[in-house]
């Protein structure tokens, strides 16, 4: 079980997350919508330690993991898709996920020349590339990818971990069409295995109404509206947050 507890951060007199508190069980999805700006990717980066909080907790399972950072938390199984910039380049594809695996079974970089023909962890690199649909891609370099292969390397990345938690920002962001169902897929696939808990940032209020088993609404930092999708979409709080966006959009 995840949980927040008052999570908290302020940029000077700019309260951007205020006061969340919120569970996610394993086995449910929860998507975490809100208009431009009320907080959602900082909420995900007090979760995962990108940010510190100014107060709150975060606890997984019970053990408070507020003031641990990224990586250790990572190690504790709160999976965040790396940010593109953390994939390593000038590496092929299959070394980059070859990498996640190791770091999973606790092998040091220094032991990569050892560890470099050992087939196990290679094999089961490859096999996440397969699953996202990368497998022919094993050995061009990270860099050479197109945008929307580097998402999809992202998530292997991240599934190499085997986290408890995911959490997923926007994965689609900047897919062309043909490529937004293979990370869904991805998603779903995840969810069908059930001990996950999964935690998604979306705008596209379709993929929310299929994949959530719950939303969580923020709104100027504030958790505004919690539940099931229909009732949470159907809700006043919701509709006037979106058509707040839309009249902007159209202003
Ligand atoms: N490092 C920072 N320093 C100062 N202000 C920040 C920082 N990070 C975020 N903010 C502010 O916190 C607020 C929440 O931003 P955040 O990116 O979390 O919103 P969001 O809900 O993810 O928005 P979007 O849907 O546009 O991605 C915004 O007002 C943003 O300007």
């Amino acid at each position: 079980m995840l949980e927040t507890q008052d999570l908290t951060i302020r940029f000077g007199g700019h309260v951007a997350v205020d006061r969340v508190s919120c569970r996610f069980a394993p086995g449910t999805l929860t998507a975490i919508v809100g208009p431009n700006g009320a907080g959602k990717t900082t909420y995900f980066n007090l979760v995962s330690g990108q940010l510190p909080a100014t107060s709150g907790k975060v606890l997984l399972n019970g053990e408070d993991l507020t003031a641990l950072s990224a990586p250790l938390r990572t190690r504790k199984g709160l999976g965040r898709a790396f940010q593109l910039t953390q994939l390593f380049p000038n590496l092929t594809v299959l070394e980059n996920v070859r990498l996640a695996v190791q770091a999973r079974h606790g092998v040091g970089l220094r032991m990569l020349s050892v560890w470099r023909n050992h087939r196990a962890l290679i094999d089961e690199a490859q096999a996440l590339l397969d699953r996202v649909r990368l497998g022919s891609r094993a050995d061009a370099l990270a860099a050479s990818l197109p945008h929307g292969d580097q998402r999809k390397l992202e998530v292997a990345v991240l599934m190499a971990l085997k986290p408890q938690v995911y959490l997923f920002d926007e994965p689609t962001a900047g897919m062309s069409v043909d490529e937004v169902p293979v990370v869904l897929d991805l998603i779903r696939e995840l969810k069908r295995e059930g001990q996950h808990t999964i935690l998604l940032v979306e705008h596209k209020m379709d993929v929310v109404r299929e994949l959530a088993d719950r939303i969580v609404v923020l709104h100027q930092g504030q958790l505004v509206a919690d539940g099931e999708p229909e009732a949470v979409i159907a809700s006043p709080v919701v509709q006037n947050a979106y058509l707040g966006i839309a009249s902007e959009v159209a202003a």
